[in-house]
């Protein structure tokens, strides 16, 4: 029987836990398949694993706090030695599509700070080119509106079009841990990725975008045949 998304994410979770050693200082993702590894980093903690980790959400911090993982900030804490967490989509290079958990913006600052990043997935998060996956965009309340016409405007000078759409309703949006909203911009493939994160970078009301770039070193996919890795630079 083939196996479900469940087991693919934890037989991923499990591969990450094996680049885990005592003494590490890590980044702790959010998700689906970034609470599977904090399922089975809890149990390598109680027989003895020493690590201390950074949440990237409020959410994780929770989940780690219920299974005793022992947490710091990254203000105590702002170097990293390796953070695990998961993804929408897994492009060339291992530029990624994160934000669907709405973490983005800690994901990507806990990302930065850490020496080495590995990504764990499902093998159908692996794709040619990204943007299959609507792109996640946090953006400031303020001007919510001219933000999105300018995320618009900023898609249509690299010839992407598409639905650019507030998380929730109008009326009740998602709200971010940074009390910011996500716009996801179904834009189809993005295949000048690092331009166009350069080019929302430069939109004064986006807080940060789903786009990661050049942050994550090794993806683990698991997928029916078995575990499939993927270094930065091969
Ligand atoms: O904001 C959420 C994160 O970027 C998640 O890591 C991403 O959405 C993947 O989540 P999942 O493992 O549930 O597919």
């Amino acid at each position: 029987m083939a196996a479900d998304a469940k087991t693919l994410k934890k037989e991923a979770a499990r591969a990450a836990l094996g680049h885990v050693e005592s003494g590490m200082k890590l980044g702790i993702g959010t998700g689906s398949t970034a609470e599977e590894f904090v399922r089975l980093l809890a149990a390598g903690v109680a027989e003895g694993l020493d690590v201390v980790g950074v949440p990237t959400s409020e959410r994780t911090e929770a989940l780690c706090r219920e299974l005793s993982v022992p947490l710091t900030t990254l203000d105590e804490t702002p170097e990293l030695d390796l953070t695990v967490d998961g993804a929408d989509e897994v492009g060339p290079g291992l530029a990624l599509i994160k934000g669907g958990g709405g973490a983005l913006l800690r994901e990507k600052i806990v990302a930065a700070a850490s020496e080495r990043m590995i990504v764990i997935a499902d093998e159908s998060k692996l794709v040619e080119t990204l943007g299959r996956f609507p792109l996640p965009i946090e953006v400031n309340t303020f001007g919510l509106r001219a933000t999105m016409l300018a995320i618009g405007a900023a898609g249509r000078r690299f010839g992407l079009t598409g639905e650019i759409a507030i998380r929730g309703t109008e009326a009740r949006p998602f709200l971010t841990d940074g009390g910011h909203v996500i716009v996801d911009a179904s834009f189809g493939r993005i295949p000048a990725t690092r331009a166009f994160a350069d080019e929302l970078n430069a939109i004064p009301g986006v807080v940060e975008h789903g786009l990661f770039i050049g942050l994550a070193s090794l993806a683990i996919l698991a997928g029916k045949n078995g575990i499939r890795t993927i270094d930065a630079h091969s």
